[in-house]
């Protein structure tokens, strides 16, 4: 990969959810919050209507990556990223999914081609693009898809400086998580989020809490076998390499702030286990960084908001602490590739 720019690639996410109202209030807030310089990849005419719908003067300006940080200042910068995005804002159109599809294809091209420093996403409806066929449950796998071939295993972290959490199973059924809730998955999971935490997050030997995937973490065996064939087998194979693990853990007393001060991050069976505490402790502060991938991800920890998409009810906090993220864990990424 060829030494990276510093400015980030955000892009434009789902046309009629809250992404374009957050991004502009982002923008406005880049002096006072000293943001990273950054461009959007996608539609600018979307943002140039939100803007005036929204009363905001955020001058929209379409300009190559190079361009961009220099613009910054003075104008959001647009990365044009092909097809036009008409939805109004709140109301979902399938119709979108080839525009944010675009704009997802393109931030990633220009940060594996060196000409940005990382991505940033806003978010997507899975539903309008699963409408639309596409195959892959969230970013998070189609992220991997992109980044290289094979696709590397990718790892959902939400991250705040109050708790980091890592789903082992991601975007599927309650009902299949027992099934997919293999040693194999965790041990991989484990082993990727000890090692960004190092490399990325500068944590020299990351703690990670492992949950038990039932009450109790299984009781003994009495709750359920997993935390006994699965859980603990696994946690045994990472002691063994090495890493700082420790579970099963029973998941309802891992996240009051007195077990939070023993981890780095918790990792837990499936979706809700971990990501439900995580946004109760810190909604408008926590990022979704993806791990595992050759380049930055990270992304507000919310959806589309569609209900709220246009009222200037909108709160960018959490696309800032993205773009924060993402300038922090690329900039470590340029020192380490510097050796
Ligand atoms: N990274 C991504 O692309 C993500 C996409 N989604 C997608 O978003 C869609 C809607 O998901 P929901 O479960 O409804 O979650 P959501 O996060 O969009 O909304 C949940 C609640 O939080 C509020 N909210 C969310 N962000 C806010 C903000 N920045 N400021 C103020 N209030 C905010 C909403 O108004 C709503 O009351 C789904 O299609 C889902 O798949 C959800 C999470 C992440
Ligand atoms: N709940 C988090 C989420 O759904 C984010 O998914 P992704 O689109 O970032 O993979």
């Amino acid at each position: 990969m060829a030494h990276p720019s510093p400015v980030l690639a955000l892009t434009m996410g789902e046309p009629a959810g809250i992404g374009p109202d957050i991004t502009l209030a982002a923008w406005l807030m880049r002096e006072s919050r000293a943001l990273p310089p950054f461009f959007v990849t996608g539609d600018a005419g979307l943002l140039r209507r939100r803007a005036e719908a929204l009363g905001l003067a955020v001058p929209v300006q379409e300009c190559t990556p190079e361009d961009a940080a220099a613009l910054f200042p003075t104008a959001l910068p647009v990365v044009s990223a092909g097809p036009a995005a008409t939805a109004a804002p709140g109301q979902p159109d399938t119709t979108s999914a080839p525009a944010a599809c675009a704009a997802i294809d393109s931030a990633v091209a220009l940060v594996k081609a060196g000409r940005a420093a990382a991505v940033v996403t806003n978010p997507i409806s899975k539903a309008v693009l699963y409408a639309d066929g596409f195959a892959f449950p969230g970013h998070t796998e189609y992220l991997a898809y992109l980044a290289a071939s094979p696709a590397p295993r990718p790892v959902m972290m939400i991250w705040s400086p109050d708790l980091a959490v890592v789903p082992a199973t991601i975007h599927v059924p309650l009902a299949d998580v027992p099934r997919l809730f293999t040693r194999e998955l965790l041990i991989e999971t484990a082993r990727i989020t000890a090692h960004d935490l190092r490399h990325r997050f500068g944590i020299k030997a990351p703690r990670l809490a492992i949950c038990g995937l039932n009450p109790h973490a299984g009781e003994d065996g009495t709750l359920g076998r997993e935390d006994e064939d699965v859980t603990r087998p696994a946690v045994a194979a990472l002691r063994q390499a090495g890493i700082d693990a420790r579970g099963p853990l029973p998941a309802d007393t891992l996240f009051h702030a007195a077990a939070r001060a023993t981890y780095d991050a918790a990792i837990g069976a499936y979706h809700d286990q971990v990501l439900a505490p995580a946004k109760a402790l810190a909604f408008d502060r926590a990022v979704n960084v993806t791990l595992g991938l050759p380049f930055i991800r990270t992304s507000p920890d919310h959806g589309t908001a569609f209900a709220i998409a246009g009222t200037g009810r909108a709160d960018p906090s959490s696309l800032i602490e993205a773009l924060l993220l993402a300038r922090r864990l690329s900039e470590s990424d340029a020192a380490r590739a510097e050796g």
